[in-house]
């Protein structure tokens, strides 16, 4: 059932927010795209180009740009929340005064908050609290902006509780490029988005090491059996680590070359500090904050994480990561299952 041409808002204009509002405009959407940084607005406004996130990229003239968040949510029928998750309170707080009563909300952040390890759909909850929590929609997949930007074709997966909200999100955003599944398993969706950060940095690191294809398909495989096991601990239905928020998005990321959290694993297998990479990166590496959170879940649900708790020793306590494999490989044997 089409909605026909609604206003939508995009908070924010990163590369992930900016691909989103391309699949909305493509759609025929009213697009609103809020940034805090006013000659982004200017240069998407003037140039159709967002040139530090989506360098190659022409946007649709129809994408308008804005630093009022009033401007951008006031009356719209549906709001994308496409922040880092270190923002995510912040922006979800901020819409707050505008949101309409029947407004949707859709949330496409990987992550968790460091301090309370809130799942992402649960801190929007708290800051929008008149809003039905059943009615967030969280969107994941493998999905990486830069290939939906040129309209490569695209699967994704979006989750709420109550499941016509998903609809209306998958009805907004589906067309011949971009394929939209619905779920009603929030919790699943959101851990297995989170968690193969981690396993990609791993796998950067495994493949800036040169220990080969062997190690890597080693790292998907007992990776994701890693997020399954606190996933499920956490809520989330077992099924859901099989599909798109799970072993596609853990695939995608960690084999594209796209992949921030690939890449920055393979800058600190050349030895770079966490602190050279993430500034040469100069964009959002979920997986070094998401190791920190899942490493302290993983022990409050008593799970075993063997990989991540590896990947935080050399993120965070200096461990040199050849000996972390090495101490991976020479862990207590084991059934596999
Ligand atoms: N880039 C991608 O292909 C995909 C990204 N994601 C997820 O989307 C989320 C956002 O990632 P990207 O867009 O890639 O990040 P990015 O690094 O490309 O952009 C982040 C944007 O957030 C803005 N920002 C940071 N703190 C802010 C604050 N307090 N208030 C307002 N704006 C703030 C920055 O100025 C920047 O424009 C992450 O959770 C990421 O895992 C999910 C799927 C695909
Ligand atoms: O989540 C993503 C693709 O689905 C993007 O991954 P990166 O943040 O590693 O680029």
């Amino acid at each position: 059932m089409s909605q026909g041409r609604i206003k939508t808002a995009v908070l924010v204009a990163g590369s992930w927010g900016t691909a989103i509002a391309s699949v909305l405009a493509d759609n025929g959407h009213e697009v609103w795209l809020w940034t805090r940084n006013e000659s982004q607005a200017a240069e998407i406004n003037a140039s159709h180009r967002n040139s530090r996130f989506l360098s190659d990229a022409v946007l649709s003239p129809s994408i308008r740009s804005t630093v009022s968040m009033e401007e951008a949510a006031k009356d719209a029928a549906a709001v994308f929340i496409v922040a880092p998750s270190s923002a995510m309170r912040e922006v979800a707080a901020s819409i707050r005064p505008h949101l309409g009563k029947d407004t949707l909300v859709v949330h496409a952040t990987k992550g968790f908050e460091i301090g309370s390890l809130k799942r992402m759909s649960e801190v929007i909850a708290e800051e929008l609290p008149a809003y039905d929590p059943r009615r967030i929609v969280v969107l994941s997949g493998p999905s990486h902006a830069e290939e939906v930007i040129r309209r490569c074709p695209t699967t994704i997966v979006v989750a709420a509780d109550e499941l016509a909200a998903a609809e209306s999100a998958q009805d907004l955003l589906i067309n011949s490029d971009f394929r939209v599944y619905t779920n009603d398993d929030v919790v699943g969706v959101e851990v297995g988005g989170a968690l193969k950060n981690i396993i990609a940095l791993g796998a950067g690191l495994s493949d800036g090491l040169g220990f080969g294809d062997n190690a890597k398909a080693a790292l998907l495989t007992r990776g994701l059996a890693e997020i399954t096991r606190l996933g499920m601990a956490m809520g989330g239905d077992p099924m859901t680590f099989s599909g798109l928020a799970g072993i596609g998005d853990l695939v995608v990321t960690c084999t594209s070359r796209h992949s921030r959290n690939w890449r920055a694993g393979s800058m600190l297998a050349q030895g770079l500090s966490l602190e050279e990479v993430l500034s040469r990166l100069g964009m959002v590496v979920e997986g070094v904050r998401t190791t920190q959170a899942a490493y302290r879940l993983a022990m409050q649900y008593k799970i075993t994480m063997p990989i991540t708790a590896e990947l935080h020793r050399v993120l965070f306590e200096g461990k040199d990561p050849k000996t972390a494999v090495e101490d991976l490989m020479e862990r207590d044997r084991k059934h596999e299952n």
